[in-house]
């Protein structure tokens, strides 16, 4: 973790004197993360860092893309907002210090287990993990699927380096622990906050590539948005998750690897061979439409099956519901209702911690 002297350096060496975190040398100087009083009519909420374009830092302020994703520590992010100190008694800690795409299971399973013991506790009333963009939907919806408490977690990511000129970090995790503060946040599974709209894990999802407004719920709309300072929740996430999902990571050190394929026009069963050849005990296809592979995709995928992989038909659409058919029955397939590929991975690697039995996984599908 940074020191003060550190984080203030980290700052200065960015060149940045107007952005996200402007205020990280007086913050440090008033009180820093570890010495910060406790006030006792304000709730306990943890910050798990795990890198990202939140945490990230460049040498120019208008420089939104080649930045370093993760190169900030916890302390230099929680100094830099010390307003959240008005809503939460906020400490933090390191998990990883990655961009998202470099979140891999083994950082999945030690987060969900740090956040179980941590909300196992009298004394945590809420976690805000920050992460990177690109991948937090996924980590989000694992955490959805594994975590045990109602306690409100709150996943946050920002578009713009926290070096950048209007960076969108600093307000996103004041709005995040705002949330993870919020009575009414508990029991709305994982939430996910950027660009003051509050999203459940299982339903919203990345849509641009560079945007401050990327992370969208078209389909089944937002849980609530954070508006003037306060919060406001419109909608409860319909699913099971956290408390009352089946799912359990105590005793785990690893999960299944599930590999997604891309459906196209003249593809080859060749690719479904590869992955069960690198040891996919379960595939997501994102087909075409409404889950459509090619006749000979479906070969490949067929043969799978018959190989003991569980294979799940999502769709490359960005959107919609992939029905359930008597054909996917007869093939031992499963379908993913409006999971997109990369969450469906997710649920057919925690479903694959419980059973093989492509009907039973089905049930997961129909009811996560
Ligand atoms: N906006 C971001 O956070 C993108 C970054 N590449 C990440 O996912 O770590």
């Amino acid at each position: 973790a940074a020191t003060p002297s550190a984080a203030n350096k980290m700052v200065t060496s960015a060149s940045v004197t107007s952005n996200a975190y402007r205020s990280a040398s007086t913050a440090v100087s008033a009180a820093t993360t570890a010495t910060a009083p406790v006030n006792q009519d304000l709730p306990n909420i943890k910050i798990l860092a795990t890198g990202g374009t939140i945490a990230g830092s460049s040498t120019s302020n208008t420089d939104v893309t080649g930045y370093t994703a993760g190169a900030l520590g916890i302390d230099t992010l929680i100094n830099a907002v010390p307003e959240m100190k008005e809503v939460a008694n906020v400490s933090g800690e390191q998990i990883a210090n990655v961009g998202s795409p470099d979140v891999d299971n083994a950082v999945l399973l030690k987060l969900g287990k740090r956040i179980n013991e941590l909300l196992a506790s009298d004394d945590v009333d809420g976690v805000v993990v920050t992460h990177g963009t690109d991948t937090l939907e996924e980590t989000a919806y694992f955490l959805d699927l594994v975590v045990k408490s109602n306690k409100p977690v709150v996943v946050v990511g920002a578009m713009r380096p926290a070096t950048a000129i209007s960076a969108d970090g600093s307000f996103n995790l004041y709005n995040a622990v705002k949330i993870a503060s919020t009575p009414e946040a508990t029991g709305k599974g994982v939430m996910i906050e950027l660009n003051d709209r509050i999203g459940a894990a299982r339903y919203i999802t990345k849509t641009n590539t560079t945007g401050t407004d990327t992370f969208k719920s078209t389909e089944q709309g937002y849980l609530g948005v954070v508006s003037g300072g306060k919060v406001y929740f419109y909608n409860e996430p319909t699913r099971k998750h956290t408390a009352d999902s089946v799912f359990n990571i105590t005793d785990l050190t690893e999960l299944p690897q599930v590999d997604i394929l891309y459906e196209y026009q003249n593809n080859g069963s060749y690719l479904y061979d590869a992955a069960v050849a690198a040891g996919a005990k379960g595939i997501v296809v994102a087909g075409s439409g409404n889950g459509s592979l090619s006749k000979l995709s479906k070969a490949g995928a067929i043969k799978a099956v018959k190989a003991g992989v569980a294979v799940v038909r999502s769709t490359r659409t960005g959107s919609g519901v992939v029905t359930h058919s008597d054909e996917d029955d007869q093939n031992g397939m499963i379908s993913s209702d409006s999971l997109n590929p990369q969450k469906a991975r997710i649920l057919l690697m925690l479903a694959l911690t419980q059973t093989k039995d492509a009907k039973q996984i089905q049930t997961f599908f129909d009811e996560y």
